[in-house]
């Protein structure tokens, strides 16, 4: 306990140093008004005037609230471009000659560069000018690249095994590429290890702000302690054309690397056409401003958005998931005839996180339920919305229905499984509740198993009542973040079949014995 209270003190102290530190950089949250005459945040840090630092439990950690009452479109916090860490400012002070840095530095990506200079500077340890910033970085991340196999799997889905899978062994291939340069600047052995590497890659990808000039982004000491909102209804609010539109700021590390096919709100909008509400580069004023994108009561947390994500998208790129994403999409498997009947793009036929297929989706589906030689002649129907015919839209909703059923049944476990697993491994503080688990739950007690073995813990004798260590801890992070995201995929399967069921009842009502009868 007391060890607790002397860390915990040891943190309290490094902050305020860190945000006295960031104040001298003239990073502050004061009004708009007095940004440039405001002293007197020099002397107990940068913050205060707008904003504080709290912890949310419920969304994010720590995070920045608001310290007094503020309206909707004010400027709350201004971080100016000299406070930056980006890509050029490490890499043009890295003491070797320009030529040969250069040479090794060549083929890799600018995020990729950011990467080692970042373990660079982090090895400088206390003398890094970044170390009262670089203390306060999360120690661990829960990225989908820092999954390891037992976690791969419990995701359950191929479409996410899949993604996982993709950003292990993309991250793996930009480290083994980056080898030479970070040889090259020595680091220490500690520093070279693909741990490490994640880590730092992890750091970018969750904590970068969009910059025009760099596409590695930057590195927004304080202006990154925002914690996230998917944008909401407050972004259509046709009465504030004037005020700055939501969107922006993060960005993720699949865009820096030049991977276009992510639909990141950082290149939907044009800044010269519409301003961004919540955050931004403002080349006027050289600095990163954010403003509140709603009205916030004093204590509450101020959140960003940092761009449009479904789930799985959020836990590839910043490693956590909301329960509620209005963004969330399910992709399901879909046979060929259904793409190759309409003209939609793949990446449109999913279901809406209420359940609901989406626009595209119900047009594919109508369309392909249509006999071939009269699909050119409802094509404009199907294609502006309208249903086709009460018994083809008794096909379609009978077919979606039945596919999301088969889904679930094919899934190793059940929504009622899964919340049960998810409630239990939340309570558990040491070994032995772990292990106990295992007969409690017998119909997860495969994946409970799966889960000692994967760290280690076969071994340990019952009743010794030993916590759990910060690294399994960390691993059942991992563990119960797939469980969260493969149970919201199957709630929102769910909800599709009810709604299926919804539209047939009001269509026909003597259909729907039949689709309970063969949903068994
Ligand atoms: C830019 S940082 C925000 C500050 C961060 N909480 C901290 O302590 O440094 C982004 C990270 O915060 C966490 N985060 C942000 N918004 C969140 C949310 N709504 N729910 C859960 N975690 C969130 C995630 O770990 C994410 O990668």
């Amino acid at each position: 306990m007391e060890e607790q209270e002397q860390e915990e003190g040891v943190i309290m102290v490094e902050l305020e140093r860190f945000l006295k530190w960031a104040a001298d950089l003239g990073i502050s949250d004061s009004t708009n008004d007095d940004f440039d005459t405001h002293t007197d945040t020099r002397s107990c840090g940068c913050l205060g005037h707008s904003l504080s630092l709290s912890y949310f439990p419920q969304a994010g950690g720590r995070g920045l609230g608001a310290s007094r009452d503020l309206r909707k479109g004010e400027l709350i916090l201004r971080v100016p471009k000299s406070a930056f860490m980006t890509k050029d400012t490490l890499f043009n002070k890295l003491s070797l000659p320009l030529q040969k840095l250069n040479s090794h530095a060549s083929s890799l990506s600018s995020t990729q560069i950011f990467t080692v200079c970042l373990l660079h500077e982090l090895g400088k340890g206390k003398s890094s000018w970044w170390h009262p910033y670089l203390i306060h970085m999360p120690r661990s991340y829960d990225l989908l690249s820092t999954f390891c196999e037992f976690h791969v799997k419990a995701l359950q889905v191929d479409d996410a095994i899949w993604a996982a899978e993709k950003a292990i062994s993309k991250a793996k291939s930009e480290w083994q590429q980056a080898n030479q340069l970070m040889e090259l600047l020595q680091l220490k052995p500690h520093f070279l290890t693909f741990k490490a590497w994640l880590w730092a890659a992890a750091t970018i990808s969750s904590r970068t702000l969009h910059i025009p000039w760099d596409e590695a982004g930057c590195l927004c000491p304080v202006g990154d302690l925002f914690n996230y909102a998917a944008p909401g209804e407050e972004t259509l609010d046709s009465e504030d054309v004037d005020s700055r539109m939501c969107f922006s700021s993060f960005q993720v590390a699949s865009l820096s690397n030049g991977d276009c096919t992510h639909k990141s709100d950082v290149v939907q909008f044009d800044p010269h056409f519409q301003r961004l509400i919540d955050g931004g580069f403002e080349e006027d004023v050289a600095a990163y401003c954010f403003y509140a994108r709603q009205d916030y009561k004093k204590g509450e947390q101020v959140l960003l958005c940092y761009g449009t994500y479904t789930n799985l998208e959020l836990l590839e790129h910043y490693g956590f998931i909301l329960n509620e994403n209005p963004n969330d999409k399910v992709f399901i498997p879909l046979e060929p005839e259904i793409y190759s009947s309409s003209s939609w793009p793949k990446e449109s036929l999913y279901i809406h996180q209420n359940g609901k297929p989406s626009f595209s989706l119900l047009s594919a589906l109508r369309l392909c339920a249509t006999p071939p030689k009269k699909r050119r002649s409802l094509g404009h129907l199907a294609y502006s919305g309208s249903q086709l015919s009460v018994d083809n839209e008794i096909l379609v909703m009978k077919w979606t229905a039945k596919k999301c059923n088969t889904i679930l049944k094919n899934l190793p476990t059940s929504i009622e499984e899964d919340s049960l697993l998810l409630s239990a491994i939340n309570e558990i503080q040491d070994l032995d509740t772990l292990l106990e688990l295992g007969k409690e739950l017998s119909t997860s007690r495969d994946e409970i198993q799966a889960f000692i073995k994967a760290n280690n813990l076969q071994n340990v004798e019952t009743g010794s009542n030993l916590l759990l260590s910060r690294k399994t801890r960390r691993s059942m992070d991992r563990w119960n973040l797939a469980i969260q995201w493969r149970l919201r995929y199957k709630k929102i399967l769910l909800d599709c079949i009810s709604y299926c069921s919804e539209i047939i009842d009001s269509l026909s009502p003597k259909n729907i014995s039949t689709l309970r009868i063969e949903q068994g």
